[in-house]
């Protein structure tokens, strides 16, 4: 093989080419050189004993090499560290598609090595495809989509075989209101009694159902939860209770247990519980009291052992008062009370609740998400009626439309933040006499961050509705940061 020549393949054409048993000939590789090496970012070769034989301009330039002559002859490895060149020389196998890091770069490189005609290895070639993978982009995004279904179904997998997915460590939170639930759910747990949690849609409910049963004595037994709300009304009964054989129409000709049977020994979940129909109200606390059930179609009961944990996003004092909810089935479910806030009444776990929602998106990816504290101040400006559900939602969205590098800035939660539902600011409250001069820093800071909400986080806006300079603006918020 010929030695660095600027601009030349170590090549030349021949009019043979052909393969031997163990792969493309020096012959063969000679052919299809010229193609490749114009096709290509960069190309280089290397003998038998992996030392560099030739490299072309344009590699050396990637490669930041101010002499390329200089690389003719070194090993490989001593001039990209990265390369697995050496594992084709050695293995006789092509490395057809492999993204290799160089420096911050990330570079695309196919590897191929040849032989002779007795096809004892000879050495072996590399191009580099792509020295840019945006060009990649669609497949690059397809392959997180199913990496992370992959994740998300091998955690269905676990779930389904555990029962629960969730403990108290994942009810994220550091504020006295989320301190006060983990208190009372650790209360919970400790006692075999029936817990009823209140909450908004997206609060945690389920999370904490979950961690309730991981860590009371019944952990070992199944979590069976079920959505009063998602199943026809003329199903729940066999849903709850379960079926024999010929119990109506059209029902399994063996019998299904229903979700008591399934969850005997452990938790039964009834999530959004102020959707239950009257008559199933009074079916179920005839089964909570009597601790049986009578399956339908069949005049047998069976004993039933079940904690129950319900749930519900709607007021059942009022709903008791009107009549559409059993008061004797509400002190039942009602042992133990836990109030979950709404996102917009523990905004102090933002911070903490976006590290650990951005860390279990970004799971099994190669991303690091991260956000600002401009961007948690952002946050805070809306109101979060669809909670911590919402929360993850919108960090998702900004994630998959923001910088590849993961980080999110206040602008980029702007740009997916819905553009109604800014949090209304209570009126402030009186507030101890303080030094002046720290009031009035105060007051500009929040002055500059309710300009910077105001603007959707446009700095020169923000600057003309605070009525000062750009500048006198940048030098404001530096000194606050
Ligand atoms: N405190 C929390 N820390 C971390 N993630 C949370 C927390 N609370 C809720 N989540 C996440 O928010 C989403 C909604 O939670 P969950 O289903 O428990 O809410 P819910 O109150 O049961 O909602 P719904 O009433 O609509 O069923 C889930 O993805 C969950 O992981």
């Amino acid at each position: 093989m010929t030695d660095y020549i600027p601009g030349h393949s170590p090549f030349m054409p021949k009019p043979f080419i052909h393969k031997n048993k163990s792969g493309p000939t020096r012959d063969l590789i000679e052919a299809l050189f010229p193609l490749f090496e114009q096709a290509s970012a960069g190309a280089i070769a290397v003998d038998s004993d992996s030392r560099i034989t030739w490299i072309n301009a344009s590699y050396a330039a990637l490669l930041g090499l101010k002499d390329p002559q200089a690389a003719i002859g070194k090993d490989v490895r001593g001039v990209i560290p990265r390369t697995r060149m050496h594992e084709v020389v050695e293995t006789g196998q092509p490395l057809l598609l492999d993204i290799m890091e160089h420096d911050s770069q990330q570079l695309v490189v196919t590897r191929l090595p040849y032989f002779d005609d007795q096809g004892e290895i000879q050495g072996a070639v590399a191009f580099v495809l792509y020295d840019d993978l945006q060009p990649l982009t669609p497949l690059v995004s397809k392959y997180r989509r199913l990496h992370q279904d992959l994740v998300a179904a091998r955690k269905a997998l676990a779930r389904k075989t555990r029962g629960t997915r969730y403990c108290l460590g994942d009810f994220v939170g550091a504020s006295p209101a989320a301190l006060e639930v983990k208190r009372r759910a650790r209360l919970a747990a400790g006692r075999d009694m029936a817990v009823l949690l209140l909450g908004e849609t997206g609060t945690g409910k389920e999370v904490l159902a979950q961690a309730i049963h991981s860590l009371s004595g019944r952990a070992d037994k199944p979590f069976v939860g079920v959505n009063v709300a998602a199943i026809p009304e003329n199903l729940l009964e066999a849903e709850f209770f379960g079926v024999t054989p010929g119990a109506y129409t059209g029902a399994d000709r063996r019998n299904r247990d229903g979700k008591f049977q399934l969850a005997n020994g452990g938790t039964l979940f009834l999530d959004e519980v102020g959707d239950m129909p009257l008559a199933l109200q009074a079916k179920l606390l005839r089964a909570l009291q009597e601790g049986e059930i009578e399956p339908l179609g069949s005049n047998k009961v069976v004993s039933v052992d079940v904690r129950v944990i319900a749930a519900t996003s709607r007021n059942l004092e009022a709903m008791m008062a009107e009549g559409a909810f059993r008061s004797d089935l509400y002190y039942r479910l009602n042992v133990l009370e836990i109030a979950i806030p709404p996102l917009r009444d523990r905004l102090p776990d933002l911070g903490v609740l976006c590290e650990a929602i951005l860390e279990a998106l970004c799971e099994g990816l190669e991303l690091r998400g991260e956000i600002t504290d401009a961007a948690v101040t952002a946050l805070g400006s809306y109101d979060w009626p669809g909670n911590i559900r919402e929360l993850r939602n919108v960090l998702e969205r900004a994630l998959t439309m923001g910088e590849d590098n993961g980080l999110l800035d206040a602008d980029a939660i702007f740009k997916v933040l819905p553009r109604n539902g800014a949090r209304q600011v209570p009126s402030a409250l009186p507030r101890p006499v303080r030094p002046l001069a720290q009031i009035l820093a105060e007051a500009e800071a929040q002055a500059i961050e309710d300009a910077l909400v105001a603007s959707r986080g446009n700095r020169t806006r923000a600057a003309k509705l605070l009525g000062i300079s750009r500048s006198v603006l940048y030098e404001k918020m530096a000194r606050m940061s």
